[in-house]
């Protein structure tokens, strides 16, 4: 035998024995995946929910629709299963959806993150949908880049801050009650969400960058308003798709290009409307220098934003400016407008509540020249207060959301692996008949007196707990009661009766055709 031909024999014994190895290693890999995946999902078999699953798609298909019929399926849960179930999203991916303060308080006090991609990197999670919009900024990110955005913007949600707003927010409320006016001098209907969501984006506009957009008199074609608005629901639109979750598919279809050309939109205008401020802060350089600026101009966002240094001495990088400033945007204006809309509703559905917060205002601005609701007379409000928490309890704002547990965790005795996606149902957190009397009536009562006594911490949460809850829930509650205050003062609100009022649960909590008020001006 030459040399040559040993060397061969050797070579492919070589590459004989890789390829054996090789392929043992990969049986190794699927035998022990099955393993940790039987393993994984035995801890879920024992859990309640849905029974009938499907191979392909799990017990997707018994998920509750997002309308009136799913509301009344996730009562049925709840009746079954008081605490938390069990969903296949697909053959392989249980997540859990929790609605009972026992369970909701484990998960918003751990440190359990907001979800991240799953399915191998392929699947986007539903926050992540909203990367290539909002970036990393404070709703998105995770861990020390969250820690650090939420250090930088917290000041930007003072009380010094936020208390110049108001003047913005009573402007903004003149505005739209001359509109509500002129439609009820006509005996005409006006729609909560689309005047509601004017009034909110033109006086968040000027908080968050000191732009008078005059948004509410252009009215809806407000190109700016639009793509924002279209962005809410395109986000909404894909997270109810399963096959746009994941991203190389979406970004190849017609909505995936219509999103990408709608956030480059966006993103110029922010930008331009950042580039203004960073002018405006360069002139007044010597005030900002001396912390002085909030006496002389009242601080938008941006300017905190643009003026923020961390613990040694860094800024924020524009990318990081214009990711706030859009989760701002994004976090700031659907939500308060749904919030909005549905206590208005609310006080319109059942009139004798409305007739109590009238009583509260008229005596609180009896004898005042304007009827402008001051930062001194928030606590003032305690009836209208009741109202709008009452309201945002039966039609929640924020009707879920959720997180990815990074470590096992016990619920109810079943111990919960790490890797697993949980949703907190806020809407059944609010309607759990085993927490709330009456769960389905309008009963503001409840977050008064002695009342307030009986609600667990964590049982009525629209603003989300733990370390994570909403940094703008001030910013909304001063909106909210300075809105409500002033329409309910100037006009009595009616439901137009020729009008059926279905909800919709998307992102936030809407109605499916709008909800229509008539408005009858009050004589003082
Ligand atoms: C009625 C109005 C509002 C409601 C019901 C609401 C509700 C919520 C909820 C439930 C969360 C938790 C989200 C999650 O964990 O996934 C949240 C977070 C957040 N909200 Fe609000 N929100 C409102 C208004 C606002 C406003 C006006 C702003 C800003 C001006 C804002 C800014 C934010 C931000 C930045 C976060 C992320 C906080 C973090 O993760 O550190 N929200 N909000």
């Amino acid at each position: 035998m030459d040399l040559a031909s040993t060397y061969t024999d050797q070579l492919s014994l070589l590459k004989s024995t890789f390829l054996v190895a090789l392929a043992v290693g990969v049986v190794y890999k699927i035998i022990r995946s099955v393993q940790d995946f039987r393993a994984y999902t035995k801890a879920f078999r024992s859990c309640p929910g849905e029974t009938d699953f499907h191979w392909l798609h799990g017990t997707m298909h018994l998920y509750p629709t997002p309308d009136e019929e799913g509301l009344e399926g996730c009562m049925k849960w709840m009746e079954k299963w008081p605490h938390f179930n069990v969903f296949w999203n697909g053959p392989i991916m249980p997540f859990l959806v929790i609605y009972h303060p026992d369970l909701v308080r484990i998960i918003l006090t751990s440190s359990a993150p907001k979800p991240r991609r799953f399915g191998g990197g392929l699947i986007a999670s539903p926050y992540e949908m909203g990367i290539s919009w909002l970036g990393e900024g404070l709703l998105i990110s995770n861990g020390a880049k969250w820690a650090r955005s939420r250090r930088l913007l917290t000041p930007a949600f003072h009380f010094d801050i936020l208390r110049p707003y108001v003047d913005i927010q009573n402007q903004a409320g003149d505005v739209l009650l001359e509109k509500i006016q002129r439609c009820a001098e006509k005996g005409k209907w006006f729609e909560a969400f689309n005047f509601g969501s004017l009034c909110l984006f033109d006086s968040l506009l000027q908080c968050a960058f000191s732009h008078n957009s005059n948004c509410q008199t252009t009215g809806a074609n407000d190109p700016y308003l639009q793509t924002v608005n279209s962005l809410v629901e395109m986000w909404a639109e894909r997270f109810m798709c399963p096959w746009m979750h994941v991203d190389f598919i979406y970004k190849l279809t017609s909505h995936g290009r219509k999103w990408k050309r709608n956030c480059d939109f966006v993103h110029t205008v922010s930008e331009d409307l950042i580039a203004r401020r960073r002018k405006f802060l360069e002139l007044n350089r010597d005030e900002v220098e001396k912390g002085l600026l909030h006496k002389k101009h009242t601080m938008s966002f941006v300017d905190v934003l643009l003026t923020a240094k961390d613990e040694d001495g860094k800024g924020m990088t524009p990318l990081e400016i214009r990711n706030e400033a859009d989760t701002f945007l994004f976090e700031g204006f659907d939500t308060t407008t749904s919030a909005l809309s549905w206590t208005l509703y609310s006080l319109a559905r059942w009139p004798e509540h409305q007739v109590r917060v009238q009583e509260e205002v008229d005596s609180l601005l009896a004898g005042r020249n304007s009827d402008h609701i001051l930062w001194e007379d928030f606590p003032h409000l305690p009836y209208t207060t009741a109202c709008i928490k009452e309201a945002i309890r039966l039609n929640t704002t924020v009707p879920w959301i959720a997180r990815m547990l990074t470590e096992p965790v016990t619920l109810d005795g079943h111990v919960i692996p790490a890797g697993t996606q949980v949703a907190i149902d806020f809407w059944c957190l609010h309607h759990n008949p085993t927490l709330w009397d009456r769960p389905h009536d309008y009963i503001p009562d409840r977050f008064l007196g002695d009342n307030l006594l009986k609600i667990d911490s964590f049982q009525f949460l629209p603003f989300s707990a733990g370390s994570r809850n909403c940094i703008g829930q001030n910013f909304a509650m001063h909106e909210l009661k300075i809105l409500v205050a002033r329409i309910c003062h100037r006009f009595t609100l009616m439901l137009d009766p020729n009008h059926e009022v279905r909800r919709s649960v998307l992102a936030t909590f809407r109605a499916e055709k709008g909800i229509k008020l008539l408005a009858e001006i009050r004589k003082h």
